[in-house]
């Protein structure tokens, strides 16, 4: 891979979820030393420090059935306008969760940077892709997908009416589901979103998969690629420290072929790590995976 200028953005944000912590995630991210072994892989690497995001318990949640919206939405915008800003200035964003309803806007802000190359991969063990109507929990951070690809009750989408466009549901494709919830999967399938079950993972292996995914975004006109890589796909034996775990994941060497393949595309042009929780971690081991599977994503090699 080629040396690249690699911009680091922190959202310390766990408004989208209802268990507190994950705004502790780029602290924790930066303390495995995330620039050092970037640097080592052979980047240059600039962090931005965080954004400011809002402290729960000064909050009001709110609506039940969208929880914090009032608070999340501006940290939305915030961030579209710095990852564009990135973009701009040609460096390659990568974003430190913070719960994973930040995806709109950092996806939001390559959207208003002009990529109408993008395609997204999105690791995860749940779809993200709940609405007000279908929301089990009134959780943001099972909703970004539904407002990206700008399929959603009115009621959300109201909430992301500062996009320029959506993403054409057919450049997301969702690898290392296990955990849908019962409207959400309905709606799922209707969705044109192209998805990869641990089912899937199991049968082909994660190797055929992710080049699968990497076809099929291509065939449909993507160049650059975002990995938004939610850290609760990998299994919570590897990966503890997550707000919502769900057994049956990804082995450590499973999400790292993964990673190892996503950087012999070529296309990687941002990242996205997420949802890492340090309450519920045991001595950074989940904030220390996560970087290990970004130095792979960005190219390092085991030879
Ligand atoms: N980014 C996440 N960890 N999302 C978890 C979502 C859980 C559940 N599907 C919900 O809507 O509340
Ligand atoms: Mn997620
Ligand atoms: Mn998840």
């Amino acid at each position: 891979m080629d040396a690249l200028e690699v911009g680091i953005l922190g959202v310390p944000m766990d408004l989208g979820s209802s268990r507190r912590g994950t705004d502790m995630g780029p602290s924790a991210i930066r303390y495995a030393r995330l620039t050092e072994v970037l640097r080592q892989v052979g980047h240059q690497v600039r962090d931005f420090g965080n954004l400011d995001v809002p402290v729960a318990e000064s909050l009001d949640a709110g609506n039940p059935r969208l929880k914090h919206i009032e608070a999340i939405e501006p940290v939305w915008r915030v961030l579209a306008d710095r990852v564009a800003r990135l973009a701009g200035e040609r460096r390659v964003p990568l974003v430190l969760g913070g719960d994973h309803s930040l995806a709109v806007g950092s996806i939001g802000g390559l959207l208003a940077a002009g990529w109408d190359d993008l395609g997204v991969l999105w690791f995860d063990a749940h779809a993200d892709f709940n609405d007000t109507a279908t929301t089990p929990s009134g959780n943001v951070h099972g909703m970004p997908v539904a407002c990206i690809v700008g399929q959603g009750s009115a009621e959300l989408l109201a909430h992301t009416r500062w996009l320029p466009r959506y993403l054409p549901a057919e450049r997301l494709v969702m690898i290392g589901l296990r955990d849908v919830d019962p409207g959400e999967r309905e709606k799922l399938r209707e969705s044109g979103i192209m998805t990869y079950t641990m089912q899937q993972i199991d049968e082909l292996g994660i190797a055929e998969v992710t080049r699968r995914a990497l076809q099929y975004l291509h065939g449909r006109g993507a160049r650059r690629l975002y990995v938004s890589f939610d850290m609760d796909v990998v299994d919570p034996d590897v990966a503890p420290g997550v707000g919502t775990p769900v057994v049956g994941g990804l082995t450590y060497r499973e999400s790292h072929l993964a990673m190892e393949i996503v950087a012999e595309s070529g296309l990687l042009a941002g990242m996205e790590v997420v949802e890492v929780n340090p309450i519920r971690d045991v001595l950074n081991r989940t904030a220390e995976v996560a970087v290990a599977l970004v130095a792979s994503a960005f190219g390092k090699r085991i030879l």
